[in-house]
């Protein structure tokens, strides 16, 4: 018999997989190392519609009856300055159906290929990630490119999915196409994918070959020792209230910034410590597609993951984590003392 969501687990690779390579391509293409010189935000928007569009088609082909809440959809395609951009997806998304992947991961994806598909099929593919989500039945969470400004800066972004049954997550897939394989060797093979299923534990593997390797976070014989990693965006998460943090954790290693989910995959694997994600907008509620995947990955590696008040993520209530406030993501035997640390930055804040 085999284990409890093998299937979900490696069709999700296998879109996962196929979405990375082609985010890749568009970004090596169009954008290169050096991030976009110009305000011109299209390469992003035609990577994040083609990964939408091909990550929903392989999981509504193996799983018709699911249901995805996608980040994307094809409303704003829909006008004449759009027109480029929808053609662009449909080149991207066509071209990536011509492209053979091997083994289990081209047998995936043999069915979706059989079809002939045209704008509008593609387009109609990318609005069926309109699901609310809930708190029962299956729902995919898709971010088909998680940290739009690092891929638009040549840096870190993310492709993540992860599947809720009756609102909890149970499979988190993510795809790293800039994150370095072996993180003592930052300058060798680039391109990571991270695996977890509930009660499995968490993996990660190349984009090139199907081994799965245990990860686990690093036990810490000090909380000072800690290294955190928090957003690089000032506006998504309060650089000044995570560094109180770490200083009154005693934390003197300075933070790493990184985009997109990639920091739970860093911290999942032990490159870091602690991920502090401390609100800056009062009303921002952060979305299930950001966190569903990492926060799998990371509890599955040995941490926590639960708000700025020690309350667990609610997957439950629709698109967004709306009862909760911030992230903070830790390793089991140090997270209540980093949630203590929070409550009382918090406290000084409000003095
Ligand atoms: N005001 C805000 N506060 C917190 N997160 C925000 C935010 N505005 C946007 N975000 C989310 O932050 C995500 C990026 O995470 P990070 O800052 O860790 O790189 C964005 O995902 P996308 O890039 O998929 O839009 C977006 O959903
Ligand atoms: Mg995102």
């Amino acid at each position: 018999m085999s284990a409890p969501y093998a299937k979900e687990q490696s069709i999700a690779i296998a879109a996962v997989l196929k979405a990375s390579l082609v985010a890749g391509k568009v970004q090596n293409e169009l954008i290169g190392t050096g991030g976009v010189k110009k305000a011109d935000k299209s390469p992003v928007t035609v990577a994040d519609y083609t990964c939408q569009a091909l990550v929903s088609s392989l999981i509504f082909s193996h799983f018709p009856e699911d249901q995805i809440v996608g980040e994307e959809d094809s409303s704003e395609l829909n006008t004449p300055e759009n027109a480029q951009t929808k053609t662009s997806i449909m080149r991207m998304a066509n071209e990536a159906m011509t492209e053979v992947l091997t083994g289990d991961e081209e047998a995936a994806w043999a069915d979706v290929k059989s079809v002939k598909r045209g704008e509008q099929d593609w387009l109609n593919i990318i609005d069926r990630g309109n699901s609310v989500g809930g708190p029962s039945g299956r729902h995919w969470a898709l971010d088909p490119i998680d940290g739009t400004k690092g891929f638009l800066r040549g840096g870190q972004y993310a492709v993540c999915l992860g599947l809720l049954v009756d609102g909890k997550v149970v499979v988190g897939v993510m795809g790293c196409p800039n994150l370095p394989l072996d993180p003592k060797n930052p300058e060798g093979e680039k391109g990571a994918i991270f695996v977890a299923v509930k009660g499995q534990g968490a993996f990660q593997r190349s984009l090139t070959s199907p081994e799965l390797t245990p990860i686990r976070m690093s036990s810490l014989s000090s909380l000072s020792d800690a290294s955190f990693c928090e957003s690089v965006e000032a506006g998504h998460s309060d650089h000044g209230t995570n560094a109180r943090i770490a200083s009154i954790l005693g934390i003197t290693k300075s933070s790493t910034r990184m985009d997109s989910q990639a920091k739970y995959c860093s911290i999942a694997r032990g490159d870091g410590d602690i991920y502090l994600r401390l609100p800056v907008s009062e009303t921002y509620e952060e979305k299930i597609w950001d966190h569903s995947s990492g926060s799998l990955l990371v509890e599955e590696a040995g941490g926590i993951v639960s708000d700025m008040n020690g309350k667990p993520l609610d997957f439950s209530i629709g698109r967004t984590l709306k009862g909760n406030k911030g992230v903070i993501a830790a390793e089991k035997s140090i997270h209540a003392e980093v949630i203590k640390a929070v409550q009382q930055a918090l406290q000084e804040a409000k003095a």
